[in-house]
């Protein structure tokens, strides 16, 4: 795990190298400067020897200085290191999630992938920042200090036998019961950006129904739900503190007391115990530190557990070996199509045999919930087949270049989004290349180009985030003429006239029929007007094929399709009436 999260560290591997190499000697000198203390109270200060306390004074000083330097150059090697690593590490993830499929994104939930892409990965770029300085600092800080000890005084350094592996027993019990809980902690974090993130999106539906009260005890529950697990598991850690105080001092106590009555005995000087108690507390901060580091470690490997899963996660929509990078035609084929979502026990469409021809318009209507969606959803592999085969140009979508399919098979989804950036812009998410006579030709089909010339700025218009400062209806044709300028071989528009007026919606389908007689349409919608014209309209109930016609025919023999006719002309007629 940490060896695929370490491998994008990349060019700041060199910092990351350097920190620990000036730690290693910022604390060399620094575990020496007592040693030379203790020579200077025995042989400079007892003996009132000047010149020998002059010299090593000034040996002490040049030591403290590039000791001094050592620290401050493993600061500033680690903060750039550990930052860079982050900035890679987030792209690197970014990059991954890029690749996945809608399936993919279920899988993690879009909140969860959020929250590791921020908080996880700040947690992690923490963590590796104390691992360059504090991990190779605490060790080595450890281990002098005890060499040290033992060369001053070997009989008495024996007490750090004892109270080096109390406070390490100690401080594993502390991890192993802590880490399951930050694991939780950030579970429920995801949980938390879920709420945020729906009330936001949803903020207009929110306040129009005075649900803020509601939404404010969401939050208030996700937000306790994260502080009963954070706490515990904090507390947990804070343990840490009052064992290494009790062995701390119960260190020092040993040697004051039997340093002490050696010190009356002769058998040891002043300056020995001097360093002897430096060397006690060395040993006792660097363990110190290394629980921090620890602590910190158990944080962010819940983190890092997290960050991997996303990472190592094998996208279930893979490029073929050898894929076909070109689309014939736009003829579609569903082959006997079996579909359940991932985790759903239901089978959401079912043997399903359907072949469109090039050119085709074909309408697709059915009850809510009937499976349209999911249906179409397999054409440009947004999600896969369980059975069967699904079609497109006479090759198995499967075998196709995901690229190449996605660019032949434009799909205008229900609930479809504009990014902030001016008109133009996003309709050159459809082609970057796009002249701006193609981009009016395209908003003149989808019935967008009189609205967008009313606008002041035009086709320079800003979109806010989310396109939240156009109407749902002009949202919709928008995102229909950018569809139109992939030039796909198919097109398929999900619910995307549901906003339209009737009277723009049947422009929309007379400009398809007219301009686009080569493309494949498919148009999914409630209103049978808006599919009433199609070649053929595939009526849908409960994942299955109820009947494939034209609206003549199907008023004559399709019961659920004339009980949808007749229900939307009677819900007509008493609007007409109120
Ligand atoms: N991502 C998903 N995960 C699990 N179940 C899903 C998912 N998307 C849709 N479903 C379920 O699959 C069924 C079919 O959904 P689908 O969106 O295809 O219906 P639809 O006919 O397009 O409905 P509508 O007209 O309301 O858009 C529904 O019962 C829905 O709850």
């Amino acid at each position: 795990m940490l060896k695929r999260i370490g491998h994008s560290v990349r060019e700041y591997k060199k910092y990351a190298l350097l920190s620990p190499i000036l730690v290693a000697i910022e604390t060399f000198i620094e575990t020496f400067i007592p040693f030379l203390m203790s020579k200077m109270i025995d042989k400079g200060i007892v003996p009132g020897n000047l010149a020998y306390i002059e010299k090593l004074g000034a040996f002490m000083l040049v030591g403290t200085l590039i000791s001094l330097a050592g620290g401050a150059g493993a600061s500033w090697y680690s903060s750039k290191a550990s930052a860079g690593f982050a900035k890679n590490l987030r792209h690197d993830l970014y990059h991954h999630i890029q690749d996945f499929s809608f399936e993919d994104v279920d899988h993690f939930s879009t909140s969860s992938i959020v929250v590791r892409l921020t908080t996880d990965i700040m947690n992690i770029q923490q963590a590796f920042q104390m691992l360059i300085r504090m991990a190779a600092r605490a060790p080595l800080m450890l281990i002098f200090s005890i060499t040290m000890a033992f060369t001053v005084d070997a009989q008495m350094a024996m007490v750090f036998v004892v109270s080096v592996p109390a406070m390490v027993i100690g401080l594993t019990v502390i991890i192993a019961i802590g880490r399951p809980l930050f694991k939780k902690v950030y579970q429920r974090y995801d949980g938390l950006n879920q709420v945020v993130r729906e009330n936001l999106r949803g903020i207009r539906v929110v306040k129009t129904y005075n649900r803020a009260e509601t939404e404010d005890k969401k939050a208030a529950q996700a937000s306790s739900r994260i502080y009963e697990v954070f706490s515990k598991a904090e507390r947990i850690l804070q343990l840490n503190s009052p064992i290494m105080q009790f062995v701390m001092y119960g260190t020092l106590l040993f040697l004051a007391w039997f340093g002490a009555r050696r010190i009356v005995d002769g058998t040891m000087q002043t300056g020995q115990l001097v360093s002897l108690i430096a060397y006690a507390m060395s040993v006792l901060m660097s363990l110190n530190m290394l629980s921090n580091v620890f602590n910190q470690m158990t944080i962010s490997l819940a983190s890092a557990q997290r960050i991997n899963e996303v990472l190592t996660y094998e996208s279930t929509l893979i490029n073929p070996k050898n894929p076909v990078t070109e689309v014939k035609d736009g003829d579609i084929e569903f082959d006997n199509v079996d579909f359940a979502y991932e985790d759903d026990q239901v089978t959401r469409l079912e043997g399903i045999n359907l072949h469109i021809k090039p050119g085709e318009t074909i309408g697709v209507i059915g009850e809510t919930g009937s499976g349209k969606s999911t249906l179409v959803q397999l054409i440009p592999r947004l999600y896969d087949v369980n059975q069967g085969v699904v079609k497109v140009g006479g090759q198995d979508v499967r075998n196709y270049d995901i690229k190449t399919l996605r660019d032949n098979v434009s799909m205008v989804l229900q609930q479809n989004v504009l990014f902030s950036g001016t008109i133009a812009d996003n309709l050159r998410w459809g082609d970057e290349e796009a002249t701006d006579e193609q981009l009016v030709q395209a908003a003149k089909l989808a019935q967008a180009d009189a609205f967008v010339q009313s606008l002041p700025d035009g086709y320079n218009t800003h979109i806010e985030q989310g396109g939240s400062n156009v109407s749902g209806g002009q949202k919709q044709r928008l995102t229909i003429a950018r569809a139109l300028l992939k030039k796909p071989k198919i097109l398929i528009l999900d619910d995307s006239t549901s906003a339209v007026d009737t009277h723009t919606d049947s422009l929309i389908q007379k400009a398809f029929r007219d301009e686009l007689p080569e493309m494949t349409k498919l148009i999914i919608a409630q209103r049978i007007s808006s599919v009433q014209g199609a070649d053929r309209i595939v009526v849908i109930d409960q994942g299955k094929i109820e009947a494939v016609d034209t609206h003549d025919e199907l008023m004559k023999s399709d019961e659920l399709y004339q009980d949808i006719y007749n229900s939307q002309i009677k819900g007509g007629e008493a609007h007409a009436k109120n």
